[in-house]
């Protein structure tokens, strides 16, 4: 097992700065996500921790030794990309046994370790095939496969699951995970899927324009992210964040939003976390299922998208272009044309800056 530290790396292609800046430490045998939209820089932190890459400014640490002008080759990390690089002319099982061969292990010890792997990833039945012959979703695995044999001390996999269909992600999440408790490696898995980073990453690094935004458990970025970006790109659908003005009410401080016609009292920790400033801009924000709803004769918050999913009702709500979404698993038989009542749980209420778009205070 290795550790990771990222100190303050950047990386810039001529003119343009891919990678702002990266301070992240990821500790032996973490699972870490860096998650973010296209074009936010992970598959660059990415190639810059294998060695693909050199760092503009800044420095890669491994368990404390810098990497500088250290070679893809000598790092000890096995990486594994969307594309899967696969030798098409060799079988199954030579592709597995590849690494080991490199490494001149002897020939029992390489029949042993690719058939406890072909196991482990349900390969077994297939190992005599033609590599040139499998489907796309065998490929991937057997391109996992094929670097998780050699037992790297860090494991990249820089979106491996997105040319994968959608049932077999949902297999190879679970198998992922497992795979990294099995060998226990330092595992960092770019993603711009928050499913996969959610369900499988002991800390998710979130970033977006070149900028780590939060690192965290999956439920602390969740529950409390530290910018409007985080609060809307986690959750589907993201963060409800409704432009509000603080306002004195009866001696407590309230976050009046006009849009949609209602104003809510702070509870005094997130008020005195605000310094019960009177007329500051904020966004209140509330996850979709921290709030009910009830339908009204007339008055309330009028309803002009009910969406059912299943077991999951996601109604719209809103006036002109502002809008708030609210997910229910029971279905209250709002219809569009209705009008309702908003009730946000107290404790699930989280203000940001109008301006900075930074989380005042936090939980
Ligand atoms: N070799 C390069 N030369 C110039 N620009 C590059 C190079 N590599 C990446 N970029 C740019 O740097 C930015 C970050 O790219 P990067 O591939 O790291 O993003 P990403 O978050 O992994 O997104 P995606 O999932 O789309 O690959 C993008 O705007 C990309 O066009």
């Amino acid at each position: 097992m290795t550790s990771i530290h990222l100190e303050n790396l950047k990386k810039s292609f001529g003119a343009f700065q891919a990678l702002k800046t990266m301070d992240l430490k990821i500790n032996d045998g973490e699972f870490v996500a860096l998650l973010g939209p296209s074009g936010c820089g992970k598959s660059t932190t990415m190639n810059m921790i294998a060695g693909m890459e050199d760092p503009s400014e800044g420095r890669i640490l491994f368990d404390g030794r810098d990497m500088s002008g250290v070679s893809m080759g000598k790092r000890g990390v096995g990486f594994v990309f969307q594309n899967y690089a696969i030798f098409t002319h060799m079988n199954v099982y030579e592709n597995l046994a590849y690494g080991l061969r490199v490494r001149k292990l002897p020939e029992a010890e390489i029949d042993r370790r690719v058939r406890a792997i072909a196991e482990f990833l349900q390969l077994g039945p297939l190992l005599k095939q033609p590599s040139a012959k499998l489907s796309v979703n065998i490929l991937q695995r057997l391109a996992i496969g094929r670097s998780a044999i050699v037992e790297p001390a860090i494991f990249l996999l820089d979106e491996p699951l997105s040319n994968v269909d959608a049932a077999f992600r949902a297999v190879m999440r679970t198998e992922l995970k497992h795979l990294q408790r099995q060998f226990k490696q330092t595992m960092v898995y770019v993603t711009h899927d928050q499913l996969e980073a959610m369900t499988m990453a002991d800390r998710i690094a979130v970033m977006d324009h070149g900028v780590l935004q939060q690192s965290g458990s999956p439920v602390e970025v969740y529950n409390n992210p530290t910018n409007t970006f985080v609060a809307g790109f986690l959750g589907s659908p993201g963060m409800n964040l409704v432009r509000s003005t603080l306002a004195d009410s009866g001696g407590s401080l309230a976050a009046d939003m006009g849009t949609f016609g209602m104003s809510d009292t702070l509870e005094d920790s997130l008020a005195r976390c605000a310094a019960n400033e009177n007329r500051r801009e904020v966004y209140y924000g509330f996850r979709p299922e921290q709030a009910t709803l009830a339908a009204t004769g007339e008055g309330g918050i009028p309803v002009f998208f009910v969406e059912r999913i299943g077991a999951r009702t996601i109604v719209h709500l809103g006036r002109d272009k502002a809008t708030i979404k609210i997910v229910m698993d029971n279905d209250n038989g709002l219809e569009a044309g209705m009008c309702a009542r908003l009730t946000v749980n107290p404790g699930a209420v989280r203000l940001f800056d109008a301006e900075s778009g930074m989380a005042i205070g936090r939980a």
